[in-house]
């Protein structure tokens, strides 16, 4: 298992929490999430640490991402893409006929423009061979054209980890993925682990105001009222103010502290920014 697959699998109290109990000066701490890490174990092999794919960008809408709803609606899944052009690029898109059949079930439906397009999914899957990964959560499945792509991306032992709040939605995509011969690779919604939700104690701290100290707060609030989830704060150091949440839900309700978390999970296992960048996923 690679180091950081590793971390991934066990997260262990940051050294920087120990320096803090020893009284030494820490440097700033990052926010971890090691995203479904608990929830499945992995084999020694895997090249690759977690891909987390999340596209949710359906709620607020611009009138510029209106303007782009509608060119997805005439056909054009993409601004500046002509007709002709997108049938170009579709015809050098290799699509599994599973991806196929679902897309042509999912035009009919309500939010289709919602859809990842053929050539987008290709580059998912293409992400995840590159990165060799071996466990992925996508926040937003809708129908589950980009899940699907992503999950026959996947090796056999591979994971991915799938949320989504509309359960209309997750019947269609639960449907194509058995039809894949794939539904043993996906886990319809999941078990997430929040480590740091006491931030080495400042959030009890009335002195301490910072962004970040605020944001980890609301997250906590949020999740203590969100009475859809189960929780569980746990502490595994006391001394250490390590603590964690448990917290199991079919859908992620905290997108402000999931983009967060992303980030840091970006940067504490080498993930490209664009990964996690909501404005491309
Ligand atoms: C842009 S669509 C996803 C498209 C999908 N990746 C595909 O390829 O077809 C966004 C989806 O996110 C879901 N969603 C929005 N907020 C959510 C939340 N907080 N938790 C889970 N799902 C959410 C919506 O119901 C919607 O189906």
């Amino acid at each position: 298992m690679s180091p950081r697959l590793a971390a991934a699998a066990l997260p262990l109290p940051p050294p920087t929490a120990a320096a803090a109990a020893r009284g030494v000066a820490v440097p700033r701490p990052r926010t971890v999430l090691p995203w479904a890490s608990v929830a499945f174990s992995s084999p020694s092999s895997c090249r690759g640490a977690l891909a987390c794919l999340v596209r949710l960008r359906c709620s607020c809408h611009s009138a510029a991402a209106g303007a782009a709803v509608e060119e997805a609606r005439r056909g054009r899944k993409q601004l500046g893409m002509t007709p002709p052009l997108y049938d170009y690029l579709l015809s050098n898109v290799r699509e599994h006929p599973v991806l196929r059949e679902l897309r042509e079930e999912t035009a009919a439906m309500r939010g289709s423009q919602m859809q990842v397009s053929p050539a987008q999914a290709q580059l998912l899957a293409m992400l995840v061979q590159i990165q060799g990964a071996q466990r992925c959560i996508e926040v937003g499945v809708f129908t589950g054209y980009s899940s699907l792509a992503v999950a026959l991306a996947l090796p056999e032992s591979g994971r991915l980890v799938a949320c989504e709040r509309d359960e209309r939605c997750l019947e269609v995509a639960k449907k194509y993925y058995q039809r894949a011969g794939v539904a043993h690779k996906v886990r319809v919604g999941g078990l997430i682990v929040m480590d740091n939700v006491l931030w080495y104690g400042r959030v009890a701290d009335p002195l301490v105001d910072d962004q970040k100290t605020i944001s980890i707060r609301n997250f906590n609030k949020k999740v203590l009222e969100d009475m859809r989830v189960d929780i569980s704060m746990v502490s595994f150091s006391l001394q250490l103010y390590y603590f964690w949440y448990l917290v199991h839900c079919l859908c992620v309700h905290y997108l402000q502290a999931l983009r967060e978390s992303l980030k840091c999970l970006a940067y504490q296992y080498s993930i490209p920014a664009a990964f996690v960048n909501n404005d491309i996923f």
